[in-house]
């Protein structure tokens, strides 16, 4: 695995962070040490879905970087005519993902697409996960989508949705963040690296408080919703349909 140290070196200016190349070639290693609970996420998203499947329907995995929820996904579907649409706006991450998901056998078909989410219909669904990548819409889209997502469930579908989020409450958003920070130190990023990333991240990626996505999912009509993971201000929720 390719070792993160994009933002290592001191940069006279930090551009805005963006998936290309570089970061798609370091991204399980990056997204393993900067997301506390990744890979539990990972799990469950597995776990859900072999609870959650239905028979002749569609799974989206929503931003699929290389595809470690869509595999997750894939590895626990049993139910008769399945199919997954991985999608992705990131050519660099498409790629790759096609890649990895060959490495492993299945006789689930996945389709993986370069394009943009918000475009991507949504039909038939069983399942929808949008893993850390609703926060890098602009703020006005992330709506419209939820309900485009609500709208092509099938009844008792459901969204598996996970962001980093903020908090309304000054003193426990602060306290969460920096608990974020000494996770990234403890798994070996510098203070150069951590602030780096957050100057490149501050104008691309913008968290909203989990009040914020519980309203947005009742707007939306989902009939029930809980947060099923948190780790500081990392979360997992879950919306049936
Ligand atoms: C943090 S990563 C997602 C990680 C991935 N879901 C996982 O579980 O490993 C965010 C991804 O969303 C993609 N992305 C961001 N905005 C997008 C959009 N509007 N349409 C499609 N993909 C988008 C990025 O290219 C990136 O690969
Ligand atoms: O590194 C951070 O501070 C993050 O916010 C982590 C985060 C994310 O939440 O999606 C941001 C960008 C990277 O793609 C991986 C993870």
């Amino acid at each position: 695995m390719h070792k993160d140290d994009i933002f290592a070196e001191p940069l006279t200016q930090v551009p805005d962070f963006c998936f290309d190349d570089q970061v798609a070639e370091v991204f399980p290693d990056m997204i393993q040490r900067s997301v506390p609970g990744y890979q539990t996420i990972i799990q469950t998203i597995g776990k859900l879905t072999s609870r959650y499947q239905q028979p002749d329907s569609t799974y989206y995995d929503l931003g699929c970087s290389l595809g470690a929820a869509t595999l997750a996904m894939r590895r626990n579907i049993s139910a008769a005519n399945s199919t997954l649409v991985a999608v992705d706006n990131s050519k660099a991450m498409v790629e790759r993902c096609e890649r990895h998901l060959q490495v492993f056998r299945s006789d689930v078909p996945v389709q993986v697409k370069l394009a943009d989410i918000r475009q991507q219909p949504i039909e038939n669904a069983a399942i929808v996960v949008i893993n850390f990548t609703l926060q890098f819409l602009p703020q006005a889209d992330r709506s419209a989508l939820i309900q485009r997502i609500y709208q092509g469930l099938k009844p008792g579908g459901v969204l598996i949705l996970s962001e980093k989020f903020i908090s309304a409450d000054h003193t426990a958003n602060e306290l969460l963040i920096d608990l974020h920070y000494e996770f990234k130190r403890a798994n070996g990023y510098s203070e150069l690296e951590i602030s780096q990333k957050r100057s490149a991240l501050e104008n691309v990626m913008k968290p909203d408080t989990l009040q914020q996505h519980q309203q947005r999912l009742q707007q939306a009509g989902f009939s029930s919703q809980t947060l099923w993971f948190q780790c500081f201000n990392f979360c997992s929720m879950l919306a049936i349909k």
